[in-house]
């Protein structure tokens, strides 16, 4: 039997898509694509058809609404249709296209050919697993890596998700990257990337589970730690982090929103760590991080 998806269209305003896409992650929703429309963006995203309850969609609709009355905006459109099995796996791949980011990457989709360019091509085939490089805070990591990796570099990727950030700290030098994931479907697909980047599987380690179990996988402190998850998750794990660290590791923090910085960092100085400098993308902003 084939499954059938829910492709849900949201039409926002551009100032709105880094929440709608937050919203739509939390609610589940994968493989999601945007593209512009005027100065609006089309948002579309894909959910198992047996997964979407309708209360759940208006829930998500009111949530939106109030995201945008919050930023001023006007509440986002949403629109909801069935695709089969195969009508999905290529719908929201037609809207996904080779971009880059930063000085060196470029984020070339797996079913594309290679293109001609002096850039780090970094192929992804991010299948269910968040990480397409769309993201704002993913690319705000991207940049930060470029300018912490050295080569022989040891990193913890915590909550790898499609494994882009663990595969572009390796394609910019790092030996070895410990990724772990509570998603086991963002482990498989951190399994298949570092595959089609041709990535030594011993240089990639993954395996589920979060920082307890990069206690136990990881034989010394690592140099680096990336973790672009959300700030209330990121508080709860900053405590754990001194038994993976030694007194000059570094740290990448993402997923976080500007107006949550402050209590980020109330945390990181609790447990010996401080803030040395700031990215930021429209609401989103990346802690560059090193021990205190
Ligand atoms: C926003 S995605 C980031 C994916 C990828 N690293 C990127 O930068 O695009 C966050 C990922 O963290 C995972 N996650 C959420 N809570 C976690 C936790 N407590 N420990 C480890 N991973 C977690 C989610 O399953 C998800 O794959």
């Amino acid at each position: 039997m084939t499954n059938t998806w829910c492709e849900l269209q949201i039409v926002c305003d551009s100032v709105l898509e880094e929440t709608v896409f937050w919203q739509l992650d939390q609610f589940g929703f994968r493989g999601m694509a945007s593209e512009k429309k005027g100065d609006l963006r089309l948002i579309r995203a894909y959910l198992p058809l047996q997964e979407v309850q309708t209360a759940d969609l208006a829930a998500l609709q009111q949530q939106l609404s109030e995201n945008a009355a919050s930023m001023g905006v006007a509440a986002p459109e949403l629109h909801q249709r069935s695709l089969d099995e195969e009508d999905w796996a290529n719908s929201w791949k037609q809207y996904w296209h080779p971009q880059e980011i930063g000085d060196r990457f470029l984020i070339n989709p797996a079913w594309l050919p290679t293109p001609d360019t002096r850039r780090l091509i970094l192929r992804l085939d991010p299948g269910v697993a968040f990480g397409t490089g769309n993201h704002q805070t993913t690319q705000l990591c991207l940049e930060a890596l470029e300018a912490h990796i050295n080569s022989e570099a040891v990193i913890a990727d915590i909550g790898c998700g499609s494994g882009i950030l663990s595969i572009a700290a390796l394609l910019l030098g790092a030996s070895k990257v410990y990724a772990v994931d509570v998603d086991p479907l963002a482990v498989q697909s951190t399994v298949n990337n570092g595959e089609l980047n041709s990535i030594k599987p011993e240089c990639l380690i993954v395996e589920q589970g979060s920082v307890e179990r990069l206690v136990s996988l990881v034989p010394a402190p690592v140099d680096g730690i990336v973790c672009n998850i959300l700030a209330e998750v990121i508080i709860k794990l900053i405590p754990q982090w001194n038994a993976i660290a030694h007194a000059s590791t570094w740290g990448i923090l993402s997923g976080i929103l500007v107006s949550q910085a402050q209590a980020v960092n109330e945390t990181l100085n609790q447990h010996g760590w401080c803030i040395t400098s700031q990215l930021q993308k429209q609401d989103w902003c990346c802690l560059n991080i090193r021990r205190a």
